[in-house]
């Protein structure tokens, strides 16, 4: 056995493994995230051996297996590898207590069912605590990032968000609403339309209690989509 094939071993046997959306118990480490790479160019060349895919002469696909082993592991599904990003939050000195919606947030995710992209954008609206903290505005996009580079269902995605950032920031009300094409329905299956979308929103605390807000929430998502037109 490598070092590397040894240090998976370890990796593995100290990790169980989990839900395709979820994140492993421990984030991995430089050593754990080459060997797993390793691994995972091994098992991409045998998939395109059986696919009759020549990748060891062809030019095209020499440096495939690699290249998607690569992907996957730092990209596509690196939010179940690393930690949650790091949340600065400021003080709500004035006791701002109206809604704040920010949006709209890119997401780029990848479909738990055929692994195909799902692409479109989020929006989050946040009842601040009078008491609580105010989060910096750059953290909802990375937090959006983290749990969207999962193999994700889209319902499964706004709960995630939604519920992070309920847990890490108390806010009296928080509303997380996604917007996206799935590339399964759009680029094979169906072959829906480019422009077929699913979307749906969470809402959590008093944002889930209250008409008014969600309406103004959701009044504000429309504003916002027609302005970044
Ligand atoms: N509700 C929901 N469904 C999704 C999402 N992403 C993909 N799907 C659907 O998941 C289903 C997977 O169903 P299967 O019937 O096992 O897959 P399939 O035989 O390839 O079906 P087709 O896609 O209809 O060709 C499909 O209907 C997809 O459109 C999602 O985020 N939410």
């Amino acid at each position: 056995m490598t070092v590397q094939a040894n240090v998976l071993a370890l990796v593995q046997e100290a990790m169980e493994a989990r839900r395709s959306n979820e994140a492993l118990d421990t984030p991995l480490d430089a050593a754990g995230e080459a060997a797993m790479i390793d691994a995972a160019a091994r098992k991409v060349e045998e998939l395109l051996d059986v696919l009759r895919i020549d990748h060891r002469n062809d030019h095209n696909t020499r440096d495939t297996p690699r290249r998607v082993a690569k992907m996957l592991v730092r990209e596509l599904l690196k939010g179940r590898f690393t930690a949650p990003p790091e949340l600065t939050e400021f003080r709500n000195a004035e006791e701002f207590d109206h809604l704040i919606v920010t949006g709209p947030i890119a997401v780029r995710s990848t479909c738990a069912h055929h692994l195909m992209p799902i692409y479109g954008t989020a929006f989050i609206g946040i009842l601040p605590a009078k008491g609580g903290n105010i989060l910096g505005l750059s953290k909802y996009d990375r937090i959006v990032d983290h749990f969207a580079a999962r193999f994700q269902i889209q319902e499964e995605l706004v709960k995630q968000i939604g519920n992070f950032i309920v847990e890490a920031t108390r806010p009296r009300g928080l509303a997380v609403r996604i917007s996206a094409v799935h590339m399964c329905k759009t680029h094979r299956g169906v072959r829906a339309g480019h422009d077929s979308r699913m979307v749906n929103s969470s809402f959590h605390g008093e944002m889930l209690e209250s008409r008014d807000l969600r309406e103004e929430f959701l009044s504000e998502c429309t504003a916002l989509e027609r302005s970044a037109r």
